[in-house]
This record gives structure tokens, sequence and C-alpha cells, in this order.
């Protein structure tokens, strides 16, 4: 496997998910949020730089936190206003020139390593890979805003065009880097928005629907369920799930 950078994105405040601290501190499975996914990182790419962005006034909190945990190594940079402006701190941070640049949202942690390598050996191969999984529901778009009744015309869209994105979001550094000198616009929700807008065409991985972005507090209701019956399955199994860490 080709050399990978890491940039894990948890520089987020979390609002929607409410509580003290941002969710990426919050505990699932008995360990904070961020060391999880961290250490799939690890065990998935390993030798893999790995940089955590996060927000500024959290680092000496998650310095503290993180040092009661078995967590893999791991450098430390600021995040910036819009998770675009954190992933370039993450790049700045990245000292040793890798082929590829991994970037993973801090908050989804449930992603396997099987998968995780899937997206590196895709983005090796095209120069730029994500993973996605068909939806389940149907979509509509709106045509315009609501009115006062809160009733606005809306057409159906049809769901076997669309996928649901996920991250890791994987690149050849190069790419990645070129793609983060532009200037931030609002619709760059991702990675792949920004390697696309200066020409570079992305490939579609296989994703998983276990790879939840943890984003309201219902999301912290089933990761914990998933958690505990992956934990279940191992020890009925008697052995150590290499795939899930
Ligand atoms: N300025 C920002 C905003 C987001 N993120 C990270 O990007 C990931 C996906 O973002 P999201 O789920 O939207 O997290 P928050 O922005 O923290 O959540 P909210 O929008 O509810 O405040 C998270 O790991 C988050 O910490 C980041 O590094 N820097
Ligand atoms: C990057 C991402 O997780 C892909 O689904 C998503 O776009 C992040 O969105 P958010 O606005 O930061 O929640």
């Amino acid at each position: 496997m080709e050399r990978t950078g890491v940039i894990i994105v948890a520089g987020g405040s979390g609002s929607r998910a409410g509580g003290a601290r941002p969710k990426q501190f919050r505990f699932l499975g008995g360990m904070p949020v961020l060391a999880r996914t961290i250490n799939t990182f690890a065990a998935a790419l390993p030798g893999a730089e790995i940089v955590a962005v996060l927000p500024e006034q959290h680092i000496g909190f998650w310095k503290n936190l993180s040092a009661r945990f078995d967590v893999a190594e791991h450098k430390i940079a600021a995040g910036g206003a819009e998770r675009f402006h954190s992933v370039r701190n993450g790049l700045a941070a990245l000292t040793s020139d890798p082929g590829l640049i991994a970037v993973q949202d801090g908050v989804r942690p449930l992603g396997s390593v099987a998968m995780i390598r899937r997206v590196a050996e895709a983005a090796a191969k095209h120069g730029a890979a994500i993973p996605v999984v068909e939806p389940v529901d149907s979509f509509r778009e709106t045509d315009g805003e609501a009115d006062a009744a809160g009733r606005a015309a809306s057409h159906i869209v049809d769901r076997r065009l669309l996928r649901i994105v996920q991250t890791p979001q994987i690149f050849r550094a190069e790419v990645l880097r070129r793609a983060y000198e532009s200037e931030y616009r609002a619709e760059f929700t991702d990675d792949a928005s920004v390697v696309e807008a200066v020409g570079q065409a992305v490939c579609l991985a296989e994703g998983e629907r276990e790879n939840l972005k943890l984003t309201t507090p219902g999301d912290f209701v089933i990761a914990e369920a998933l958690i505990a019956a992956r934990e279940e399955a191992e020890n009925e199994e008697g052995t150590t799930d290499a795939e899930h860490v």
C-alpha cells in the first residue's frame, strides 16, 4: 500500500448533537469517539502519518483525555471556521510527503478497516476515491421557498441516480493540495467537491451503511447499539475481530 497521510477533521463544535463538549470528545463504548476513529485508521494504514484537527480551545483538553486511553500516535493541528479550513490546516501539518492523503470525519468512528483499504486502493488507481452507499429513502426537490402555510412545490428525484457520500475521501496528494489552494465556497461540503472544482474526476467506491456520521443525539444511541452488537459477536466467536477496532 502506498504511503498515506491521514487528516482526521474534528475541529467542529457539534451544535446539532448538543452536549457539554463537541461530539468528537464524547464517549462511545467506553472510549472517546475521536480515539476510535484514530485507532481504526492506524490499524487500516500502518505507518500512516495521522493529523487530528481540533478546535483550538480543546487541544489541551484532548491531550489530557487521550493520555488516559491507548490512542495511536497522531499530531495535532488547530481547526478553522469551516470543515474546508480545518482540512487546509491539516494539510499544512502533514510533514511526511505521502503519495496519498485521506480525509476523514473524526465523528465517523464505525467504518471498517476493509472499507478504508478499499477506498485507498481505488484512490491509488484513479487519483481520487470516496465511499458511497445507495439511499433507501425517497427524495423530493423543493422548487422554491415554502409559502406562509408551510407548503412548498416539489418534485420527486430519481433515487436510483443518487448516492450518499461518506468518508474517508482519499486522493493523490498533489491533487488534494492543489484543490485546497482554491477560495472557499459554500457548496464545498466535502473534499470530493473541492477536487472536482479543479477538474479531477472522483471514483465512487463501496461504502458501508454502518459508517455513520454522528450528527444528532439519536446517532449516538444507534452507534452504542452497533458497538455492543459487534463486541457481543466477537465474544461469541472468542476471537478479536481485526476488521473493527
Ligand atoms: N470547522 C469545522 C467544522 C467541522 N469539522 C469536522 O468535520 C466533520 C463533519 O462535520 P459535522 O458533522 O458537521 O460536525 P460539526 O460541524 O461539529 O457539527 P454541527 O454542524 O452540528 O455543528 C466533523 O468531524 C467535524 O468536527 C471541522 O473539522 N472543522
Ligand atoms: C464530508 C461529509 O461527511 C460527507 O458526507 C459531509 O459532507 C459533512 O457534512 P457537514 O455539513 O459537515 O455535516
